[in-house]
């Protein structure tokens, strides 16, 4: 059978392979939807036509690939229905390709800042085109080292085409009809396009289109300055682009800490980047040689154009579910547009789960994955594990990398309320020193009794740094847990084990017991 001969090839190693793979599933589609009677094949599928299947699953990013693999180890028969590529936004054009431009850019600015060193600064010649082709070089070695591996092992049925809901039981790919027991979605999200006149019209890049680009823009203005604006407008800079990053929140990273709102908006300016924060786009306008942009600032001034160069759209993202027909399956939407979801990753249609960055919460491809299996065991199995997000920890990846796991201060003061306590250190430890690194930062944000409830480490390495916390928040918290381990010197993870002393000593010689060292709100 086509499909099977489709799944047959995912089974097979190697990058090369999951082009081919999309070729095949491609002309597998095409041969599934081109009108019966011009296909004889057509005549075989329209005859047995309902596929049964135990697990489906929609979509194989991170969430659906993890699904599939938890499904098929739990005992259930699983089939996958994929409309491109199988690996998702985070093999193809989000994560893996964004940390490799990330260490291409990183490279041109250690050469022109080789000087504290006492090494000689160069100015780097970027072939920004042999860049981009090894960058998807890389992307398709990491293809056969997703999660994806597992599914090459398990034998899952992969299905090429898009999924459509005709039922609560049913859904269509072309016109083959397929009855499954549970499903889970995991259609993901794509660039949202924010409503500013003229912006369409300006062909904006996009983190998706972004990959085909051969020539690196002379300028480049970014709109919007979350992770994904921050990451690349650093990397651009360093690779030798003039860039602008317009952000309308009143600062950088909105959800993150302000200190690291502030850090990153610094090192950003200091490599050359215009920052405009608090600043509206209110329309943007396409000529034939160039591109121009009107914005408003915060302070209620006129409204100023500006040229911009090439625009890039970096303003979020919007879930995918155009086209899956999910009232047909009673499953629905909660007020931000993602799938509605209980704990369990259940939908209102109890045979359907959904998991991923398509239930919203945090996007994020590690707690896609995390998703993915819990959604596919409780569907298979009748389990009720519960996804646990707090528990992930995140990183932005500029330079320095900023590191969180839980709550912000902030978020901690709303969420939590009374009794926390802030420790905060500059990070000037004796790796910093050594490295001639400037002073990052450590934020422990714990409750009255010493379990901490969330943290922020800005450092190079924060990403791994920033992982152990996760260890010590699974196993309740204790920060005292965190000072009495050994932390190898001297490493970036030293700063962690700094800021745990020094929250135990102070504990330990607050004069009169908790309320002297404890703020209440
Ligand atoms: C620029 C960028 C950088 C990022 N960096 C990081 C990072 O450093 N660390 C991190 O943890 N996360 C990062 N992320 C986030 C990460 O990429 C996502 O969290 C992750 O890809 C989500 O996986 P998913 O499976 O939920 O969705 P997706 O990866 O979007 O996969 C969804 C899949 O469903 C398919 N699909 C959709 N609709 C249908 C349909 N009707 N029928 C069949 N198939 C369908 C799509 O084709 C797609 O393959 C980044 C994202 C971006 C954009
Ligand atoms: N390192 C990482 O883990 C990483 C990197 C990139 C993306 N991601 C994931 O992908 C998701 C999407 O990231 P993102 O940065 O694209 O989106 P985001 O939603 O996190 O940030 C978008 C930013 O754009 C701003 N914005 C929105 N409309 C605007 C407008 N009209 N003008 C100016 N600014 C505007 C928002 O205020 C926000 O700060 C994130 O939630 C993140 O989890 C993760």
């Amino acid at each position: 059978m086509a499909v099977d001969r489709a799944s047959q090839m995912l089974l097979s190693e190697g990058a090369r392979h999951w082009r081919e793979v999309g070729r095949e599933m491609t002309s597998v589609h095409q041969d599934l939807t081109q009108p019966q009677g011009q296909n004889p094949r057509n005549a075989q599928r329209v005859q047995d036509a309902e596929q049964q299947c135990e697990l489906l699953v929609i979509g194989a990013g991170s969430a659906g690939i993890a699904a599939a693999a938890a499904g098929q180890r739990a005992g259930a028969k699983v089939t996958v229905i994929e409309r491109e590529r199988p690996g998702g936004a985070s093999l193809w054009t989000g994560t893996v390709p964004t940390k490799a431009l990330i260490a291409a850019a990183r490279a041109a600015h250690l050469m022109r800042t080789a000087d504290r060193f006492a090494i000689t600064p160069v100015e780097p010649q970027l072939n920004f085109g042999e860049l981009m082709r090894g960058i998807q070089d890389r992307v398709s070695a990491a293809a056969p080292t997703e999660p994806s591996g597992a599914l090459q092992r398990l034998g899952v049925d992969v299905v090429a085409g898009a999924a459509r809901f005709t039922g609560p039981e049913t859904i269509m790919v072309g016109d083959v009809s397929y009855r499954f027991s549970r499903a889970v979605i995991a259609s993901g999200t794509a660039p949202a396009m924010p409503p500013i006149p003229g912006l369409v019209e300006c062909n904006p890049l996009t983190v998706t289109s972004f990959w085909e680009l051969r020539f690196l823009p002379e300028q480049v203005t970014l709109i919007g300055g979350g992770p994904t604006g921050c990451e690349f407008a650093q990397a651009l800079a360093r690779l030798g682009s003039k860039v602008r990053i317009i952000e309308l929140a009143d600062r950088l990273l909105p959800r993150e800490e302000p200190e690291a709102s502030e850090m990153i908006a610094e090192r950003l300016r200091s490599e050359g980047v215009e920052v405009l924060t608090g600043t509206a786009v209110r329309r943007a306008i396409s000529y034939a040689h160039h591109q121009q942009l009107i914005i408003a600032g915060p302070d209620g001034a006129e409204p100023v154009t500006i040229e911009s160069g090439r625009i890039m759209v970096t303003a979020g993202r919007r879930p995918v579910t155009v086209g899956l027909d999910l009232p047909r399956a009673g499953v629905f939407l909660n007020e931000q547009g993602y799938i509605a979801v209980d704990d369990r990753l259940r939908t209102e249609n109890r045979k359907v789960y959904a998991a991923g960055d398509a239930v919203g919460d945090r996007p994020l491809a590690s707690l896609a994955e995390l998703d993915g299996e819990i959604a596919a065991t409780n569907a298979v199995s009748g389990r009720s594990r519960i996804a646990r997000h707090e528990l992930g920890p995140q990183v932005v990846f500029t330079d320095p990398e900023i590191g969180r796991i839980g709550h912000t201060e902030m978020s901690a003061r709303v969420g939590l309320g009374d009794w926390l306590r802030v420790r905060k250190s500059s990070g000037r430890i004796d790796r910093a020193i050594a490295e001639n690194e400037p002073s990052g930062l450590t934020k422990i944000i714990s409750n009255g009794h010493g379990r901490m409830v969330g943290a922020t480490v800005i450092s190079p390495r924060a990403g791994e740094v920033i992982t152990e916390l996760a260890t010590v928040l699974q196993r309740g918290g204790r920060i005292a847990d965190l000072a009495s381990v050994p932390h190898a010197y001297p490493t970036w993870s030293d700063a962690l084990w700094h800021a745990a002393m020094d929250d135990q000593a102070e504990r330990q010689t607050a004069p009169t017991g908790r309320t002297a060292v404890l703020r209440r709100r």
